[in-house]
């Protein structure tokens, strides 16, 4: 699977429905910005699709998700600990395999942070904690990327090459950006979220950013 058609999708916290009822149907090569106002419902959506897409699904989650306590590889190596056997997964803590280091190691070179690939999680920057997020999803390699904010703690070039990298690298995705410009230029389709509701679903070739500002 490389596309989804999910139907049904509804969330509620404290009994108040915060989405749907709605449908989101993505075709494989599509790739799809979520916008909206904060709250409006993205992370939650997000975390649906990740529901019942799950292992097709390479995920950067709003909270990264990252073990502090683990130095960068091993996050990074996250992204596959379901693909190994828990006896390579075990001798792997201690002492990684050539052909990951060097997997792991190159992912990190594309994204400018090589030199930390044994830097404890914990003593990164913002920025560089999002790009190991990242770099676990691009490990991962799934056929659709799920992102939720990717962006967010990353200055305007790096902010600029890590779209262009998931443009390259995911066929398909699903990213929730705040950054209406960024939405427009990387992706080909925005779906606007207002109240838990798709509020707009166009081709960004369609649209200004004028448009989707009506959303906020
Ligand atoms: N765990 C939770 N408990 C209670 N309410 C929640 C919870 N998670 C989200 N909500 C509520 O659901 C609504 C949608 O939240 P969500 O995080 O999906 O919005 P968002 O569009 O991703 O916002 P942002 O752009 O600020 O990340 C908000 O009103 C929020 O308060």
């Amino acid at each position: 699977m490389s596309g989804f058609d999910l139907t049904g999708l509804t969330a509620s916290f404290g009994g108040e429905r915060v989405i749907g009822p709605l449908s989101l149907r993505v075709q494989q090569g599509e790739k799809v910005a979520l916008v909206g106002k904060s709250g409006a419902g993205k992370s939650t959506l997000m975390r649906l699709i990740h529901e019942r897409v799950d292992r097709e699904s390479s995920l950067v989650p709003q909270d990264l998700g990252l073990v502090n306590a683990l130095p960068v590889f091993h996050n990074v190596f996250m992204g596959q600990l379901d693909k190994h056997s828990a006896w390579y997964s075990t001798v792997t803590l201690i002492r990684p395999f050539f052909r990951d280091r060097d997997k792991v190691r190159e992912i990190l070179q594309a994204l400018g942070m090589s030199e930390k690939l044994w830097m404890p999680t914990a003593s990164l920057s913002g920025g560089q904690r999002q790009r190991v997020a990242i770099a676990r999803a691009l490990y991962r390699n799934a056929p659709v990327l799920l992102a939720d904010e990717p962006i967010s703690a990353l200055d305007g070039p790096m902010a600029h090459l890590v779209m262009q990298l998931l443009r390259q690298r995911f066929a398909t995705s699903v990213i929730a950006l705040h950054d209406v410009e960024m939405a427009l230029k990387y992706c080909n389709r925005i779906v606007g979220i207002q109240d838990g509701q798709v509020a707009l679903d166009e081709a960004s070739d369609h649209l200004k950013a004028a448009d989707i500002m009506s959303l906020y």
